[in-house]
Formats: structure tokens, sequence, C-alpha cells
């Protein structure tokens, strides 16, 4: 039998939790309790958030309006919450992995398999290091991933949408996790490229801030699909430097183009940018993420930086125009404007991309 726990209930985390609890409770090899582990907090009213969401069967802060489903339960205790499952999904905005699995290891069951719905990386000396490898690094487990065209708010809402399971080798397991997510309305396929998957998921985060200042300086559609053409050039050319295993196909489902469409028609890290365009860059993202989003946490600044230090580390910022000027318009050394300067760049960065 095969017990899951989500580890992360913010509003991916939520919904993710709720598209498998409707599965587990039909599915006979799985346990229909679904455990997610909540980062506490105190709720205005006084109440802890997990005592709300048992009693409502709701996540009133991240994913308010929306029942999970019966059979899921909120737990406030990392370590308890893992203790039975054999199933661990990772779902957290990806600067809190590092702490979350230093308090996991050596907690989790020996036969547990992982999956990351985490878009975002770390830096390590030798270069881009993946979330599905820290996992598998510091808890000594398989660790495949799931990444698409998935804005949580709809998924919740149960209107149709895909995905991609990126798995390396274990295609037992790729396909108990195609599975555990896959329902009516939430269409899930199998590709053997985990660091292609999620790096698609990874990047496509950035070129999603350089869309939203697009937005909020009112350039347009045709600027908006030049960036969009660009930023999904830089990021196959990035995947690719760091792993030459990563297949061009991979870019072409769920994970890749459609994912880089939806996130810069309708995600949270475009819509903190236009709001920082429109704003002149005066005021910070910090700022703009506190007010704008309510605890809910942008992705793309902070991997803009991580890909930032990667790339001059090697001397190769050149060779990605749109990713360094989102992470200085970011920091404030350039001005939301310099996103479309890129342009001037055209021929040196169009003969540097096709060179790799
Ligand atoms: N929301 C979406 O539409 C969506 C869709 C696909 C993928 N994702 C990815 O899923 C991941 C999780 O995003 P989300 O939308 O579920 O979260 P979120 O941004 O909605 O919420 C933030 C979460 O972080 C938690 N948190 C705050 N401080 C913490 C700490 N110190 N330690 C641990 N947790 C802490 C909060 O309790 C909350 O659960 C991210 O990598 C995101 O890119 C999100
Ligand atoms: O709201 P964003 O910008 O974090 O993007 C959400 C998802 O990653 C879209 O697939």
């Amino acid at each position: 039998m095969y017990k899951v726990t989500v580890i992360g209930s913010g509003n991916w985390g939520s919904v993710a939790a709720k598209l498998i609890a409707s599965n587990t409770i039909k599915l006979p090899s799985f346990h229909d309790e679904v455990r997610m582990w909540v980062f506490e907090e105190k709720l205005p009213s006084g109440e802890k958030l997990t005592d709300v969401i048992n009693k409502t069967n709701e996540n009133v802060k991240y994913l308010p309006g929306v029942k999970l489903g019966k059979n899921v339960v909120a737990d406030p205790d990392l370590v308890n919450a893992v203790k039975d499952a054999n199933m661990l999904v990772f779902v957290t905005p990806h600067q809190f992995m590092e702490g979350i699995c230093k308090r996991l290891a050596g907690k989790i069951r020996a036969d547990a398999e992982g999956i990351s719905l985490i878009k975002g990386m770390e830096v390590k000396k030798e270069g881009p290091s993946m979330i599905s490898t820290l996992i598998t690094k510091q808890l000594g487990i398989n660790c495949s991933v799931l990444m698409g065209a998935n804005i949580a708010n709809e998924i919740a809402m149960e209107k149709f949408s895909e995905a991609t399971v990126g798995y390396n080798q274990n295609k037992s397991a790729a396909d108990r996790w195609v599975q555990l997510f896959c329902t009516p309305y939430f269409n899930v396929t199998s590709v053997e490229d985990v660091e292609g998957v999620e790096l698609c998921g990874t990047l496509k985060n950035v070129v999603a801030i350089a869309a939203g200042f697009v937005d909020g300086l009112e350039m347009g559609n045709n600027t908006k699909a030049a960036i969009m053409r660009i930023g999904l050039k830089e990021m196959m050319a990035f995947s690719k430097m760091w792993f030459p295993s990563v297949k061009d196909s991979t870019f072409f489902e769920s994970c890749g183009v459609a994912d880089l469409i939806t996130t810069c028609m309708g995600g949270r890290n475009r819509k903190v940018a236009d709001a920082y365009a429109r704003n002149g860059g005066k005021r910070s993202f910090e700022e703009l993420e506190a007010e704008m989003l309510q605890g809910q946490k942008l992705q793309g600044v902070l991997t803009a930086q991580e890909v930032h230090e990667v790339l001059s580390d090697r001397g190769w910022l050149h060779i990605f125009p749109l990713f360094s000027a989102v992470h200085a318009i970011s920091i404030g050394h350039l001005p939301p404007s310099a996103i479309v300067k890129i342009s001037e760049e055209k021929p040196r960065h169009v003969q540097l991309l096709s060179s790799l």
C-alpha cells in the first residue's frame, strides 16, 4: 500500500493535496488519507492555520473557498507528517527546501520515493543544482519532478490542464506518480528527463518577470511575444550548457512552452513585475510581493539572481542578455525599460545562442 504526504501547503501545495486526495480515495493501492505538512502560522482571528484547515477542510489563507477533500489531514509537525509515508510530494517555495531537507534527513521511510513540484534551483560552486538533486542527496531517495502549465487557482476550479512528470530511469515510479495525479481535468504524461523538465519550470519564472515588465510598460503583444521567444531560446541554451542530456522535445511538453505561455499571461511573477514597472522600479519586489500576494512567494526574482551568479562565475552573462537584464532590473541597477534594450545586442546574442 502507498501512503502519501504532501510537504507544503501554499497555493499549489493545497491544490496538489486536493488532486491527490481525489485519487487516493478511489485507488485501492493507496491509503485514503493524505497528510499535508503545514508551515504553522496564526491567522488574524488568532486561530492556527492547521486547526482551521482540519475544521473547515479549506486552506483559508492560501486557497480560500475550495474544499480539499475530507481525507486531507493538515499536520504542523514535519517529522510526524512524513513518518508513515512512502510517497513524498515536495511543494514549497524553493528557498525553504535546504532547511526542510535537513530536518527530514534520517526521518523518512527507507522505501520512500519523492516527487518535486518546486520550481527553483540552488547555486553550487560547480553551477546550478536542481531541487530534485538536493532531495536525492540529502534524503537518499529517488526523486521525480512534476511541472507544467499549472496556475494553481485554475486547477482548483477543475479547469482542464496538462502536466509533465520528469523521471530518471525509474519508469515504474513515474507511472505511479502519473496515476496519483491524473484526473479527467488534469492530464499528466511522463518523459525521461528530470533535469529538462525541472529547468523548464524553474527558468520560465525569469522570463515571466520580463513579460511583467513589458506589460507594466504597456508595450503590447508583439513585444511580449518577442520576449517569450528570446526567453525560450535562453532557457534551452542555459539548460543544455549545464545539463547536456536535456532533450529538445522536453521544451514542447506542458512543462516547456505551455508553462512559459501561461506564466507570462497569468502568473504571480508576471503580476508583481507588472506592478514593479508601473511604479518605475521605485517600490521593491519584496514590498510588492508582501502587499500583492499576502504570504504567497515569488520565485522569479530569486531565480534570476541564482542564474546571474552561475553565469557571471563562468563569464557567460553576455550570452544571456534577457536573463541578465531581468536580474539587473529587479535589483534596481537598470530601469524596467532596459528589458527591450537586449534587442540592440541581437546579432551577437543570436550568433552565440545558435552556436551552442
Ligand atoms: N501557485 C501556483 O500556481 C504554482 C503552480 C505550479 C508550481 N508552483 C510552485 O510550487 C512551489 C510552492 O508554491 P505554492 O504556490 O504552493 O506556495 P505559496 O507561494 O502559495 O505559499 C508560500 C508557502 O510558503 C510557506 N512558508 C513561508 N515561510 C516558510 C518557511 N520559513 N519554511 C517553510 N515554508 C514557509 C507558507 O506557509 C506557504 O505555504 C513553488 O516552487 C512554485 O513555483 C506554484
Ligand atoms: O504564479 P507563478 O508566476 O508562480 O506561476 C505559477 C505556475 O508556475 C504556472 O505554471
